[in-house]
């Protein structure tokens, strides 16, 4: 588990380790320049070292400090005296007035100045092989103008090596925006946490290749109090759900999966392939009788329940394939038709097994708004909660909450915490930074995945991982965490081999299969 910060976070946690810890400032910053200069001087000889048998080594990297007066420049001047006596021949320039810089950047000029180093006051006319970004860091609160602004065009004008301190300048530390304009790094090296604008688009894209270096600044600077946000990295592996071997496929769950329509067979086969991958016992899916031979075709380990009309023997079928689940997933490909309707509105009202709420059955609950009030009630008494799971895209989001779009998208860590707390939910909100909030305001946030995945019957194969998952005992909110995760992650397999423009959802629900022995080899 890793904390994803905001600046404000940051800054409590940077300055508890000074003040409560009393580790001195001045400290941190000589190794924050020092894990900087490191990954420098390794690249440097990395790349000598490929240089080599075709002659001379070429001489050291011209290297250029570009400092603010905050914090974030008194990182880079650190960096380039580290760099300069490693033998990089370095220049520096200082963006901003001397008077207004921090102590700690007024103590790192005035060392540059003992060592006789000169540092300059405007950008200077010549080309470099590197840039230390160091205009702004986390304390950039308006837009980059003026002066800043053209060291920012400046910087991205050269065909130069650049390394962003802590985040690049001009990016929003907790909203990853552009604030005006914003450095283009090729790596970018953050202390103690990675911010939140280094994972949110499109602060991910400038940030390059990102490394967090640990300076000193640990969990216990938070002081007790946490971030809100968390993820998941390559080291996260114990969240699989425990496997008993001498487990039957009662064991492993049985999902009833309502998914398809007429012309929708698709939905339903991806989606219940997925839950029989995900490690679930059974599966039986609940869908028209016209796709019938599709689904004995294409999966024939779903067991099926079909219908045509919604008559009282069609609603006898449906509870009693209902009173043999353990766990109900309802709506991908699943359509607005009256039969679906009355479909919901049945498993709302007559079940209490966990359930998982996605797609067109999304839908109908916004358009069927007393269908809705009733499940918000629902699941505010405990007698009648029951575990849930939403699976909204900020479209379908935006009609529940009566939003736009972009609405939903601005303010996704706010809304999907306040629907969470509504429903008594796990509450994802999907996109390229996903989200899982939980009812009691822990928010989740994914950094699997890719652009591959944007693509038709994604959302299907990802409603059958959480209902594949739930089924084997999962509590709703681990469930949503590690189904994304998962889902994320066998996108990054099939982008890998197809690219993102080849991905389908049919090679979510291959990659899924290849995921598994992987992940387990690691907890081994
Ligand atoms: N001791 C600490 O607190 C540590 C801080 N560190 C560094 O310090 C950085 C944060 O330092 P600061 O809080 O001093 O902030 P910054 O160095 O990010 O700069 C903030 C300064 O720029 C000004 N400013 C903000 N937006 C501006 C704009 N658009 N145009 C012109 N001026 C603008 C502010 O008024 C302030 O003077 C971190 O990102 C990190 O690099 C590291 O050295 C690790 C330890
Ligand atoms: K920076």
């Amino acid at each position: 588990m890793e904390y994803l910060v905001t600046s404000a976070e940051m800054k409590r946690c940077d300055g508890n380790t000074i003040e409560h810890f009393g580790m001195p400032s001045m400290v941190l910053m000589e190794r924050a320049a020092l894990a900087c200069a490191e990954e420098l001087i390794a690249r440097d000889k990395k790349l000598k070292e490929a240089m080599r048998p075709f002659g001379p080594v070429p001489p050291a990297n011209r290297t250029l400090v570009a400092a603010g007066t905050g914090n974030n420049g008194g990182d880079g001047l650190a960096i380039g005296r580290l760099l300069s006596q490693a033998g990089f021949p370095v220049d520096f320039v200082l963006l901003g007035k001397e008077e207004k810089c921090s102590a700690e950047t007024a103590a790192q000029l005035k060392i540059l100045e003992n060592y006789g180093y000169r540092v300059m006051r405007k950008l200077p006319e010549r080309e470099y092989d590197i840039i230390i970004d160091s205009i702004f860091g986390i304390g950039l609160t308006r837009p980059v103008e003026g002066s800043f602004a053209e060291a920012v065009e400046y910087i991205n004008a050269q065909d130069a090596y650049v390394l962003s301190v802590d985040i690049p300048s001009g990016i929003h530390g907790d909203t990853g925006e552009v604030m005006g304009c914003a450095v283009q790094a090729d790596v970018t090296v953050t202390f103690g946490f990675r911010k939140l604008g280094l994972v949110l688009y499109p602060g991910a894209r400038y940030a390059g290749k990102v490394l967090c270096a640990d300076i000193g600044i640990t969990q216990e600077g938070f002081l007790g109090e946490y971030p809100r946000i968390f993820t998941w990295n390559k080291e996260d592996r114990g969240f699989l759900p425990v496997r008993l071997q001498e487990g039957n496929k009662g064991t492993f769950g049985k999902v009833l999966l309502i998914a398809g329509s007429r012309g929708m067979a698709g939905a339903c086969e991806l989606s219940a392939a997925a839950v029989l991958k995900s490690g679930a016992g059974m599966v039986r899916a609940v869908t028209p009788e016209s796709n019938r031979v599709i689904m004995q075709t294409a999966l024939p380990e779903a067991m099926l329940t079909t219908y045509e009309k919604w008559t009282p023997q069609a609603e006898e079928k449906l509870r009693e394939a209902c009173a043999w689940a353990n766990v109900i997933a309802v709506g991908p490909g699943f359509g607005k038709s009256p039969e679906a309707l009355r479909i919901l509105e049945a498993v709302l009202k007559q079940t209490m097994q966990p359930l998982i709420i996605d797609a067109d059955a999304l839908n109908l609950l916004s358009e069927h708004r007393e269908l809705l009030d009733e499940l918000i009630q629902r699941q505010q008494e405990p007698e009648t909660r029951r575990e849930l799971i939403l699976t909204p895209h900020p479209g379908e989001f935006g009609r529940l909450a009566g939003k736009k779009t972009d609405e939903i998208q601005k303010e996704a860590a706010a809304l999907t915490l306040e629907w969470a707390a509504r429903l008594q939910a796990a509450f994802i909100c999907k996109g390229a930074r996903t989200l899982v909030g939980s009812p009691e305001g822990r928010l989740y946030m994914n950094l699997t995945g890719n652009s591959g995945m944007a693509t038709a019957g994604s959302g299907d194969v990802l409603t059958g991982i959480l209902a594949g998952l739930s089924a084997q005992g999962m509590h709703a909110f681990d469930a949503a965490c590690a189904g994304v995760y998962l889902h994320g992650m066998a996108g990054d397999r099939a982008a890998h081999k197809k690219s993102e423009y080849g991905v389908t959802a049919g090679d979510l629900t291959l990659e899924l299969e290849a995921l598994f022995p992987e992940l387990l080899k690691k907890l081994q």
